[in-house]
């Protein structure tokens, strides 16, 4: 579906550059197919400077351009567009939304019957073709549709297929958790010019330690736990950091965290 497409996005903020970045890079679609609007006239500039993509002057000739249509603005601001949509997509485009805590069905009852709608929550690392998304699949979704969107995903990282009512829990646990892991570094970079390690030195040491361990997770395929009690001697170093964030409730604060996050995601939804 996506060889010979024209892939257009309303909206080209953080999440929208990030994806049209990655799917050129990707090779996936090449910049002359790929067509964007955004009501901020910096934001086009910025896009067809960098990129090279086509810019649309309104949200309808963007949308009618496109066989597949990415719906990358806030939460706050689909409704206005569900409604702009609705008398431009007769060729029933597959529409593909990263809105957070929107439902499908929110959007299939605000567009033509027929429609096919895929809801996605990707994440910021898919910046640097690192994202992690779930993708779930709406009534006129068939699985060409599918495909075409786990593609689009998989140009910038990994993607699953998930059941609609798991994305806000994955909008909490992924969608947010770039902040929480960034939150982490920047305390362990404070850590270390704590003890005296000059910020430059300690922040490399610091993204290195947690890019090693994450390869360590995903190349060794085994448990974290297992992994974590390799480092820890008895008696060590380790065992007496790990209490302090035991004590403080770490793993609890963590956890609580993502239980918040979705919740929120099933607020802005409701
Ligand atoms: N930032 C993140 O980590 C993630 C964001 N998301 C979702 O992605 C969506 C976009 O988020 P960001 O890129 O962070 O926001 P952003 O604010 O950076 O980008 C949104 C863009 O939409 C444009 N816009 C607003 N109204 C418009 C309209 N009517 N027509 C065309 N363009 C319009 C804005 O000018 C802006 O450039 C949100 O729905 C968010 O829930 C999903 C996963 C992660
Ligand atoms: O904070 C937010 O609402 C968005 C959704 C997931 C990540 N950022």
């Amino acid at each position: 579906m996506l060889s010979r497409a024209t892939v257009g996005f309303i909206g080209g903020g953080n999440m929208g550059e990030a994806l049209i970045r990655g799917v050129l890079q990707a090779g996936i679609v090449p910049a002359e197919r790929v067509v964007v609007f955004d009501v901020s006239r910096e934001r086009m500039k910025h896009l067809q400077a960098a990129y090279g993509v086509v810019g649309a002057e309104t949200l309808a000739a963007c949308a009618q351009a496109a066989r597949v249509l990415v719906l990358a603005v806030k939460p706050q601001n689909m409704a206005g567009v569900l409604n702009d949509l609705a008398d431009c997509v007769a060729h029933r485009p597959l529409i593909i939304s990263i809105a957070a805590g929107v439902p499908l069905r929110t959007m299939e009852d605000a567009l033509p019957p027929g429609v096919p709608v895929v809801r996605v929550m990707p994440n910021t690392p898919a910046l640097v073709l690192q994202g992690a998304s779930a993708l779930a699949r709406g009534r006129h979704a068939d699985d060409t549709h599918m495909e075409a969107a786990l593609t689009l995903f998989r140009a910038v990282g990994i993607a699953h297929e998930l059941d609609e009512k798991l994305l806000d829990a994955v909008t909490g646990l992924t969608g947010s958790g770039p902040a929480y892991v960034l939150h982490f570094v920047e305390s362990l970079i404070d850590g270390g010019v704590l003890m005296g390690i000059p910020r430059p030195v300690a922040r490399d040491l610091v993204v290195q330690t947690v890019l090693g361990t994450a390869r360590m997770v995903q190349e060794t395929g085994r448990h974290p736990s297992e992994l974590k009690d390799m480092v820890t001697s008895p008696g060590g170093t380790t065992i007496h950091g790990l209490e302090v964030l035991e004590k403080r409730g770490v793993r609890g604060a963590v956890m609580g965290a993502v239980r918040a996050a979705t919740e929120r995601s099933k607020a802005l939804g409701s």
